[in-house]
């Protein structure tokens, strides 16, 4: 998939296109049938992009902070895309400056650069100056440049529009059923295994503390089940996990942190990048009297987490 960096105006392209507007965090059931329309339209000679931007709006106009943290990095939103067929990724500096550009400068100079045949839009599509224009308004304003609109209906899960502030909000509740079932996969964060206090081998159970996720939502402190993928050339290995995400009170820990511990391995990772899939919430995070209360509990945890799974529990 080809990238392109864009702070005001897109390069021109000659390339017959068929376009999709929009932030596309997490590339929710929503998103999907949308590129479900486009590759249906597509002509053999066409390639499919998207005018993807870089922040979300709420976040750069108003500063509000539930609109900063994502369910996908800016190269999880790569890799998603490239694997629903996208060719081409615009990726739109949002700043304040872009936020000035009109309707009409919109489509008129920007989407007018880009030799497009049809734009694909869901039906609560806003866009311009003060998300002054709806799907409606595109249409209109495209059908003077000959260029096909299709606005797709809202996709509803239980009555509920499907947007990524509605699955951010289950993450950061720890619903992580809901979520998978929203996004048709776990929700997962990517990182770097970085090094730790070191406490958790002590203490029998040694945690991957997963570095370089500040980008990610964060999910509800708690105790999770969930898959680790390790990155591996040529094949990644998969473990099953616990995963402790939250501010660990018992060693009076001070910042938000996600650490793996890994169901029957044993190995160094550190460096190493890795995928932490959250499937189950299994219990809140507890400020115990004590280190041998926090090991009891976690033998608990690991007991419970094997019965789910069906693996045997190993300490006889
Ligand atoms: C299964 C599991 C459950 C945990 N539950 C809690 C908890 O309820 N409260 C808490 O303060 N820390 C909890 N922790 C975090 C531990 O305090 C932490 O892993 C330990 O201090 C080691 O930290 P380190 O890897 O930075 O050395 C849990 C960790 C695991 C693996
Ligand atoms: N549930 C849905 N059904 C159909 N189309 C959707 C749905 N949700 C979003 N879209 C469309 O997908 C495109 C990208 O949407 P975008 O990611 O900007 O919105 P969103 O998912 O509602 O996110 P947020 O909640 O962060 O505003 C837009 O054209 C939007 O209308």
């Amino acid at each position: 998939m080809e990238t392109i960096e864009v702070t005001a105006l897109p390069p021109k392209n000659e390339k017959n296109t068929i376009l999709l507007i929009g932030k596309f965090d997490g590339l929710h059931l929503g998103h999907q049938q949308l590129l479900k329309e486009a590759s249906a339209w597509r002509q053999r000679n066409e390639e499919i992009a998207v005018f993807g931007f870089s922040e979300h709006p709420l976040w750069v106009l108003k500063g509000d902070l539930d609109y900063k943290r994502a369910l996908s990095s800016h190269q999880d939103k790569l890799h998603l895309l490239e694997q629903a067929g996208v060719n081409r990724y615009y990726h739109i500096n949002f700043t304040k400056e872009y936020a000035q550009i009109t309707p009409e400068q919109f489509v008129h100079e920007h989407i007018a650069q880009l030799n497009v045949s049809r734009v694909v839009v869901g039906d609560g599509f806003r866009f311009g100056k003060g998300g002054n224009a709806d799907a409606n308004g595109l249409a209109q304003l495209c059908e003077e440049l000959s260029i096909s609109v299709s606005i797709v209906p809202h996709i509803n899960v239980q009555h509920k529009k499907v947007s990524s502030t509605e699955v951010r909000r289950n993450v950061a509740e720890g619903r992580m059923e809901v979520v998978q079932s929203l996004l048709n996969r776990p929700f997962e964060m990517t990182g770097v295994v970085e090094k730790g206090e070191a406490l958790g081998r002590q203490l029998g159970f040694p945690t991957l503390n997963v570095g370089e996720i500040e980008e990610y939502v964060r999910p509800k402190p708690g105790v999770y089940l969930g898959i680790v993928k390790v990155h591996a050339a040529p094949a990644a290995e998969y473990y099953y996990t616990l995963i402790s995400a939250g501010y660990r009170p018992t060693v009076n820990g001070e910042s938000y942190k996600v650490e793996a511990y890994l169901l029957d391995f044993s190995g160094d990772l550190y460096d190493r990048t890795i995928t932490v899939k959250f499937l189950r919430y299994m219990r809140g995070e507890e400020n115990f009297n004590g280190l041998d209360e926090l090991v009891e509990q976690m033998q608990k945890d690991e007991e419970e987490a094997r019965e789910i799974l069906g693996l045997s529990n190993n300490e006889e």
